[in-house]
């Protein structure tokens, strides 16, 4: 089965190329698409430099909107959403995301970090349905751009699609892996300020 994989990335170029060296040219991987949300930063060169697929939005609208856009252009059978900040990732991981859906054991997967670093592992252990590594079957692809869905409202939006449509899960665990998190990206102000941003997304979905 064809494989995809997707990675929003903004203000990415110190991190994308963790998440680009370990999976670019693997025969597992059949396309893997970048959809720059309109960053000001070196992003789109950086990615670049790699033989993969880059789109650029003019503007940044926010997670959800540059992953729909990437999953608008995907041909993957399985599609695989990765953040653009992650460290410690291998081809390993990838395969373990795929593996269950090749093998229709789950429609989708959820990679939980584990002994990455503490704060990442703590993070996920608390909110793993919050977690931006996914794999799925594209037979979901519809109902998940149907999402009315903004910013970092993408995972609680998939949390309550697969609650609705009575989609199967698997958590997979991902070892030795983390992400970079806003505050170290940001700095402490503005990266607590990005943080409460992610939490009104999220609760306003909820509300919604
Ligand atoms: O406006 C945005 C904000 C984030 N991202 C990307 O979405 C992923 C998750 O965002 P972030 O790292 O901010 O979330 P965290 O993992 O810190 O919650 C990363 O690849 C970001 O580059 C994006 O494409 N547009
Ligand atoms: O793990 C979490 O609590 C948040 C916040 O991560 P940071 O510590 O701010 O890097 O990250 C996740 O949640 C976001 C909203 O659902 C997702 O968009 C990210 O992909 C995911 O890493």
């Amino acid at each position: 089965m064809k494989v995809s994989v997707v990675v929003p990335a903004y203000n990415e170029e110190q991190r994308i190329e963790g998440v680009l060296y370990p999976i670019y040219n693997n025969p597992i991987i059949d396309e893997i698409i970048v959809v720059d949300d309109g960053s000001t930063d070196k992003t789109s060169q950086v990615v670049r430099k790699y033989s993969v697929k880059l789109i650029t939005l003019p503007q940044n609208n926010g997670k959800a909107s540059a992953v729909k856009k990437g999953l608008s252009l995907c041909k993957g059978e399985i599609i695989v959403l990765l953040d653009a900040d992650l460290i410690g990732l291998t081809a390993n991981h990838i395969v373990e995301l795929v593996m269950p859906i090749s093998f229709a054991e789950a429609e989708m997967t959820i990679g939980v970090f584990k002994g990455g670093r503490v704060i990442t592992d703590m993070a996920q252990k608390i909110a793993p349905n919050l977690s931006g590594q996914r794999a799925f079957n594209r037979s979901l692809i519809n109902d998940i751009l149907n999402m009315d869905t903004s910013g970092y409202s993408m995972e609680v939006a998939l949390t309550k699609l697969i609650r609705e449509k009575n989609i199967s899960t698997k958590k997979i665990i991902l070892s030795n892996i983390s992400h970079v998190t806003k505050e170290e990206k940001l700095g402490l102000i503005k990266g607590t300020h990005w943080r409460f941003l992610m939490y009104k997304d999220i609760v306003k979905y909820w509300l919604s």
